[in-house]
């Protein structure tokens, strides 16, 4: 039986992931109660729709024991090998009611028991700008800041790690992320309800993911900091974020929106971002990859809330400015290691 309640579902997964890692018997120890002490934040959570999703994801359906789940492909998906056609009717019919309740998905896509997530981001793309650049995850812990839905948890699973835990404070995300785990029936991956900076961190991590979060941030540097602190020594950040063209002195704050987006505060050259990270202890800094957002990467579906996407924030004379007049969204991987002090 599934617990019913998520941070039921936390703990429970919490507790499998202690089995789930070739790490010594005492940095097991170590890192299963470092999550599970972080079941407490559930109980902090004071949000008006927090019960409501969680209704939703406590009603989902069983799920077959015969199951195909697939982590390893652009689509996370997982189907019944065993249901009678008309009652993958049924299923699906409701299944979707179900999932649209918890309303926008903006990061996958899914395809659950036949009911296809199509969400705003592809966010498929971006694992594959990636994934040949990043050290093998085979057998490792991983963290991924700023997970949204946690498509990308799943994708690390997929391509070998042991355990996935994500930091996601957008409690939707949250909720769509244990809806998905439900119906997968995986229990290697989990997400933590809060922000990196009110994570209590320590190195338990062999590779720390931060994708789309460091321009949301008012202290960049804390940020890098922050990571830093949850990574192993030798450890190694994957940072992705927006960038602008230009040398090591070179930085854009807008005075207000940028690309239609609040909370934009800082957007480095790769060369300013490279001299922050080496400054706070990282070393073989290296850019991976560098590209501008296609407009089939972000936009609109019927999974969205119908909120104007990337399109209708890029000048409509010219694309590679945003409606505000500065560079239009271009965005770089970079990978790093933390330096192992002996
Ligand atoms: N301080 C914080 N700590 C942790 N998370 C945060 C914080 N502030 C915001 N977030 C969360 O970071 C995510 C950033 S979206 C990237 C998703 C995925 N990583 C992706 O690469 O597709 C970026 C985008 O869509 O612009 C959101 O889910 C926030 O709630």
């Amino acid at each position: 039986m599934e617990p019913n309640t998520i941070k039921g579902r936390f703990l429970a997964m919490a507790s499998t992931t202690m089995g789930a890692h070739g790490d010594a018997d005492g940095d097991k120890a170590a890192f299963s109660q470092w999550l599970i002490a972080h079941a407490a934040r559930f109980d902090d959570i004071n949000h008006g729709h927090w019960e409501e999703w969680s209704q939703v994801v406590a009603q989902l359906p069983a799920i077959p024991a015969e199951r195909v789940v697939t982590l390893d492909q652009p689509v996370v998906s997982v189907r019944a090998s065993d249901v009678e056609s008309e009652n993958r009717k049924v299923v699906k019919e409701s299944l979707e009611r179900q999932l649209r309740q918890l309303s926008p998905w903006r990061k996958g896509p899914f395809s659950l028991y036949d009911v296809f997530i199509d969400t705003e981001w592809r966010s498929d793309f971006k694992w594959q700008r990636l994934q040949a650049h990043i050290s093998p995850l085979d057998g490792k812990k991983i963290l991924d800041v700023g997970t949204g839905s946690g498509y990308h948890l799943w994708r690390m699973l997929g391509d070998g790690a042991a355990i996935a835990v994500g930091v996601e404070p957008t409690l939707s995300f949250v909720a769509q992320f244990y809806a998905v785990a439900h119906l997968l029936g995986e229990r290697r991956a989990v997400i933590i309800p809060t922000t990196l900076e009110n994570l209590s961190r320590a190195p338990l991590f062999d590779t720390v993911f931060s994708m789309g979060v460091l321009y949301h941030r008012r202290n960049p540097l804390g940020h890098i900091q922050e990571l830093a602190e949850c990574l192993k020594p030798g450890g190694e950040l994957v940072l992705e974020t927006l960038v602008i063209a230009g040398d090591a002195e070179q930085v854009l704050t807008p005075t207000d929106r940028y690309a239609g987006m609040r909370n934009v505060w800082f957007i480095p050259s790769v060369p300013l971002l490279s001299v922050w990270l080496a400054r706070l202890g990282f070393e073989s800094i290296r850019l991976v990859n560098q590209e501008s957002t296609s407009l089939d990467e972000q936009r609109a579906t019927d999974w969205t809330d119908f909120k104007p996407s990337l399109a209708n924030f890029l000048d409509p004379q010219d694309r590679s400015k945003t409606i505000e007049g500065y560079p239009a969204p271009l965005r770089a991987i970079l990978t790093a290691k933390k330096v192992s002090r002996s």
